[in-house]
């Protein structure tokens, strides 16, 4: 089958520094893969790259088995890949609900209509209320964003690209300050009931990744050290001095 993502001999310069050399890796549909590496290992810059903020210097990236040069992030977002929403469109003054509505009505074209109540309205809203219980969060669903605790604000981050139904979703340090219970809640809450969306999941955690990823990518330096299971990656020699250090994970 096609991968939905397949990289090959990515690079990526700045001036004469190599923050990205000869990456490497596919990802399945459906599959969740982590993107793991000590600080300044190159995830950020890999992420920018595929999104397509970042033009890489070298290699190709296959969505889909399609080959993505030079094409635009909204480009890209609209063929199906999604990562953590940061755009301005997130009001803090706006429900939950609201926040999530506009995500899905801004994916369907009709973003702007919100404000006059046009068509659409109570579909993006029923979809948003349906996004919320499914991350356990319909009792909140109609409190403004800032009333928000930290967990459940970033549970609405995530939520705000699955308002995309994407083939591919991004998450680039989702479960930062979040509590292990509300990590391990969204990650599952992304799985089960966003099954058909493939993830690339960069965590610190690494508890976290090789709780939630069947795969794990392991970057060191801009390049990729090792690609295999968590079990795999635990066991690895290179990881451990890299990554883990010499304390066993
Ligand atoms: N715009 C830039 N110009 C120059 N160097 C950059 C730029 N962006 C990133 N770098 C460098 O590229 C390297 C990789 O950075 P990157 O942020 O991708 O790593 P990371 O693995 O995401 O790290 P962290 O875990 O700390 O977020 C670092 O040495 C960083 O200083």
């Amino acid at each position: 089958m096609t991968p939905i993502l397949a990289l090959s001999g990515v690079g990526k310069r700045f001036g004469a520094f190599a923050a990205l050399t000869d990456i490497g890796f596919e990802i399945g549909e459906r599959e969740a893969v982590g993107l793991i590496g000590p600080n300044g290992a190159g995830k950020t810059t890999l992420f920018n790259v595929i999104t397509g903020f970042l033009p890489p210097d070298a290699g190709s990236i296959r969505f889909a088995g399609q080959d993505l040069r030079g094409m635009p992030p909204t480009r890209r977002v609209a063929r199906g890949m999604a990562r953590t929403f940061q755009t301005a469109m997130v009001f803090p003054g706006l429900t939950a609900r609201e926040n999530i509505a506009m995500a899905v009505r801004e994916h369907a074209g009709d973003g702007l209509r919100w404000f006059g109540g046009g068509r659409g309205t109570a579909a993006a809203d029923d979809t948003a209320a349906r996004l919320l219980a499914e991350a356990g969060l319909g009792h909140r669903a109609d409190t403004p964003l800032r009333d928000l605790s930290h967990g459940e604000r970033r549970i609405v981050d995530a939520l705000m690209p699955l308002a995309l139904s994407p083939r591919l979703l991004l998450l680039d340090e989702p479960t930062a300050g979040l509590t292990r219970a509300e990590s391990d809640r969204l990650l599952d809450m992304l799985r089960r009931h966003h099954p058909g969306t493939a993830l690339l999941l960069v965590a610190h955690d690494i508890d976290i990744v090789f709780g939630h990823c069947a795969r794990v990518v392991v970057m060191e330096l801009g390049r990729v050290i090792r690609v295999g299971t968590p079990d795999e990656v635990r066991a690895d020699a290179d990881v451990r001095r890299a990554y883990l250090g010499s304390a066993a994970p």
